[in-house]
């Protein structure tokens, strides 16, 4: 065997290699009957890269599990049930873990709104996949992802399986809105429009880079600005109290998961913006921060630098640094005084 394998060479053995990576494509959603989940369950299905799709809720994974199987694409589905060992059958072996499990704003709340019910459900999450996917590429998407990614850390730390480099704050949607915003002012495709943004998930805390796209008359665009920090807030308020973007989200989640998923089968030159450990601002106590980051097969591989500002962005950057720290800081703290059972 191992003969054999020495003797492939090139073309072949990219192919063995990315064959043998795709037989280990299992995705995991916990919340997969959500307004999220469904979709997003819906999108993995409908991806060729994904071999095993593992659906786990509190409710009704089952049910979605059974009704996205009977789509005709290879992979194989299977829901779960609301139990300890159905979360971990779930997770056993999964090389992504998507988590959207949570609850969702309504008119008038902030993200941070959500934290003293969502804190303890990611909290819990964490621990269960530290126990049975310790391995695995950890991407979350509960609100205030400011915060539950640093509750992640913490309880993955606390294990002792804490990987940084494989754990991600889903931030793609804020690029997804920004390239169409974009697109709607200049009448371009939005496709072509490559809009860095930076900092956290929540209002200020989101800063698009004009200065660095093919736009820089953007910049100062104060109405484009608002959409682009409070696109989430346009969505909770049309949906009038039923929640918040779920379908675009879907999207912008199974974006991020194809994206690690062809890095892991090896190409080159994946790069998505996201929310990680980060060594850009750590000397200001900030240890997480989206930039745009190249993905490999182990997860991060390179994390980009914010690159030049103009003045007018330096100042939204140290908006954005200033409440991004309270927001790590109260994930933090919250693992350290409720640590869980
Ligand atoms: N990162 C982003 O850009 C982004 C975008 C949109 C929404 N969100 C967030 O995603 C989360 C989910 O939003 P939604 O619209 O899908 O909400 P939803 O209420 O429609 O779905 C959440 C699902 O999570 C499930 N759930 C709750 N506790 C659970 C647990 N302990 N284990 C497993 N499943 C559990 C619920 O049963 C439900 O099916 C919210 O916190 C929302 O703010 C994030
Ligand atoms: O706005 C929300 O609460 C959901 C999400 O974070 C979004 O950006 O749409």
């Amino acid at each position: 065997m191992f003969a054999a394998r020495r003797a492939l060479t090139g073309v072949a053995q990219a192919r063995a290699f990315s064959a043998s990576a795709r037989d280990l494509s299992k995705v995991t959603i916990l919340g997969a009957a959500g307004g999220i989940g469904q979709p997003l369950s819906l999108l993995c299905k409908l991806n060729p890269r994904v071999t095993e799709l593992a659906l786990y809720d509190i409710r009704l994974a089952p049910g979605v599990a059974a009704d996205v199987s009977h789509i005709n694409t290879k992979s194989k589905v299977t829901g779960y049930d609301p139990t300890p060992s159905g979360l971990a059958a779930a997770l056993k072996g999964a090389e992504i873990v998507l988590i959207p499990a949570g609850v969702p704003r309504k008119p008038g709340m902030t993200r941070d709104d959500l934290f003293n019910t969502n804190a303890s459900i990611v909290r819990d999450l964490a621990k269960a996949v530290a126990e049975s996917a310790p391995d695995a590429n950890i991407l979350v998407i509960s609100n205030p992802v400011n915060s539950t990614v640093p509750i992640v850390a913490e309880i993955l730390k606390a294990k002792g399986v804490y990987n940084p480099k494989r754990l991600f704050g889903v931030t793609t949607l804020d690029v997804v809105r920004a390239s169409r915003f974009v697109s709607e002012i200049k009448n371009t495709d939005p496709r072509d429009e490559n809009i860095t943004v930076v900092g956290g998930h929540s209002g200020v805390t989101i800063v698009p880079l004009f200065s660095q796209s093919s736009h820089p008359d953007l910049v100062g665009d104060a109405t484009l600005l608002n959409r682009v920090q409070f696109g989430g807030d346009e969505v909770v308020k049309a949906k009038d109290g039923a929640g918040s973007a779920t379908l675009s989200m879907a999207m912008a989640g199974a974006r991020f998961a194809e994206s690690l998923l062809k890095a892991a089968q090896g190409e080159k030159g994946v790069v998505e913006p996201t929310f990680v450990d980060s060594p850009l601002y750590k000397d200001q106590g900030i240890d997480f921060f989206a930039s745009k980051v190249e993905l490999g097969p182990n997860g991060v591989e390179k994390i980009h630098d914010v690159g030049k500002l103009t003045a007018e962005e330096q100042k939204l950057l140290d908006a954005c640094l200033e409440d991004l720290k309270k927001n790590i800081d109260k994930g933090v703290a919250f693992v350290a005084s409720n640590p869980g059972k």
